[in-house]
């Protein structure tokens, strides 16, 4: 890629992933050299088993790469013990999962602020208003998930992983379990933070109007990435992954 370095909120260097042995060997990454700059919204694109999630998860401290390095910002995180890479994910790091992961027993308001709860950190009243304001969460702060409709509830998470105004936040296929207005809103929110935030944002997705949401689209096959996409159009990237099918 060609972002400098210093522009870089996560990078990995000749990153590789071996599963199995022998025979069953599988490189789910096989020397990948990428950058995450700063204020950007980067979506990850390819088929199935091309090691999308396998370079989000290694890249956001949640595996070890086989070889080769990952970096948060300046910080190796390949030579972090478990511990620190823990505490990095919590103090730096915003996840939304395609499951929204939402703490049955907490309200929306307690399951928002739970990773400032957890570092013991004081939540800076007027952000947190302005997050659930933008997520359209204000009349819904006591409920609990099981009260919340699917949108609703991957709304609390989009706050929750922005709320700590996180370095990097990681999205694996953050629309996946909604339908195309629930997830057209999301994905709106996570463009929002990006533009009026800087906020950097890496999403893993399978869904080309999804990917067009993001400033650029990066391709990956065989653990490989292949090709990428600036400005990306929901049809120009449909054309794209419709080249990795022949
Ligand atoms: N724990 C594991 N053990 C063995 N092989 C694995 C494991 N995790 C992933 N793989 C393999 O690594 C390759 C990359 O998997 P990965 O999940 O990163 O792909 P992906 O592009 O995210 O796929 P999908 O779009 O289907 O989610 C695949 O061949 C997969 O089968």
């Amino acid at each position: 890629m060609s972002q400098a370095v210093s522009t870089a909120a996560a990078r990995a260097v000749d990153a590789r992933k071996t599963y199995g042995e022998g025979d069953a060997v599988v490189h789910a990454l096989a020397g990948v050299t990428v950058s995450f700059p700063v204020g950007r919204f980067t979506a990850i694109m390819g088929p199935s088993g091309s090691g999308k999630s396998t370079l989000m998860q290694c890249v956001a401290g949640l595996d070890r790469l086989t070889s080769g390095s990952a970096f948060i910002g300046d910080t190796d995180i390949s030579t972090l013990s478990k511990t620190d890479l823990a505490l990095l994910r919590r103090d730096r790091l915003g996840f939304i999962f395609q499951q929204y992961n939402l703490i049955p027993s907490l309200n929306a308001r307690e399951n928002a602020l739970l990773p400032l709860t957890l570092a013991g950190r004081e939540p800076e009243q007027a952000w947190f208003d302005e997050i659930i304001a933008t997520v359209g969460l204000g009349e819904r702060l006591k409920n609990l998930p099981s009260q919340l409709s699917g949108g609703q509830q991957q709304r609390v998470a989009v706050a929750r992983a922005l709320v700590p105004r996180p370095d990097i936040v990681f999205a694996d296929e953050p629309t996946g379990a909604l339908d195309s207005r629930s997830g057209a809103e999301i994905l709106t929110f996570m463009r929002r933070a990006v533009d009026d935030s800087g906020q950097t944002i890496v999403m893993v997705t399978h869904d080309p109007h999804a990917a067009s949401y993001a400033d650029n689209v990066l391709f990956l096959a065989d653990g490989q990435i292949v090709d990428e996409m600036p400005e990306p159009t929901t049809d120009r990237v449909l054309d794209r992954m419709k080249r990795f099918e022949v």
